[in-house]
């Protein structure tokens, strides 16, 4: 087993610790993935509770969702995964959370638009509060390679997002490094609390 496999197992088992502890990843939801290489990633494997994964909770699979290790079963939303690898070589870990602030505004947004908050800068390419950072929402659906189209689709379009949510589902993001995008769901989970807040006082 690769030192590379080793450290970035260890790395996913720790965010979801941490996500667990603020209640971003309930019961058994969200799913977690890093690059192992060109050709291949590290996955949860379906099911698994994220805030108590151990090493027998990941497989490798390839850039299509085939699984790589006999016997296990990657996530079902593997697909989300593939796509963003596939798009970009740079890219180094897609992370999927549940939170109530980001289930809750999907269900009642379009798409949901940080303006003038200076944690907008944890973004790459954001380089202050003056600054637009657009989240799109799109429907839920079980058919994963339909929703990855989307989701390719409209990166097509606009290559700055920094994430996307699903609607009554949850956020993805992705980004270099695990802790570069770990810094991405700690910051968006943050704008969402506070765009709800917001949404609460306007009424
Ligand atoms: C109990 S949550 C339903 C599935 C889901 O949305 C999710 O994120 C977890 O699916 P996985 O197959 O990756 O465990
Ligand atoms: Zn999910």
């Amino acid at each position: 087993m690769s030192e590379t496999l080793l450290r970035l197992r260890a790395e996913l088992i720790a965010v979801g610790q941490f996500f667990h502890a603020r209640g971003w990843v309930p019961a058994t939801s969200s799913n977690f993935s890093a690059r192992l290489g060109a050709e291949e990633m590290l996955i949860t494997s379906s099911g698994q509770h994220k805030g108590r994964l151990d090493e027998q909770g990941f497989l490798r699979a390839d850039l299509h969702g085939n699984a790589l290790d006999v016997g296990k079963r990657p996530s079902a939303e593997t697909g989300l995964h593939t796509v963003m690898y596939r798009r970009d070589p740079a890219l180094g870990c897609v992370l999927h959370t549940h939170s109530v602030n980001a289930t809750v505004l999907s269900m009642r947004l379009e798409q949901v638009v940080f303006e003038g908050y200076e944690v907008q800068k944890a973004f790459p390419g954001v380089t202050t509060h003056e600054s637009r950072v657009v989240i799109p929402v799109f429907p839920n659906s079980q058919d994963i390679p339909a929703l990855a189209a989307v989701v390719d689709a409209y990166l097509d379009a606009n290559p700055q997002t920094v994430g996307y949510l699903i609607r009554g589902h949850g956020l993805y993001t992705w980004g270099a490094t695990v802790a570069d995008t770990q810094r991405h769901i700690e910051a968006l989970e943050f704008l969402f609390e506070c765009v709800y807040r917001q949404m609460l006082l306007d009424r």
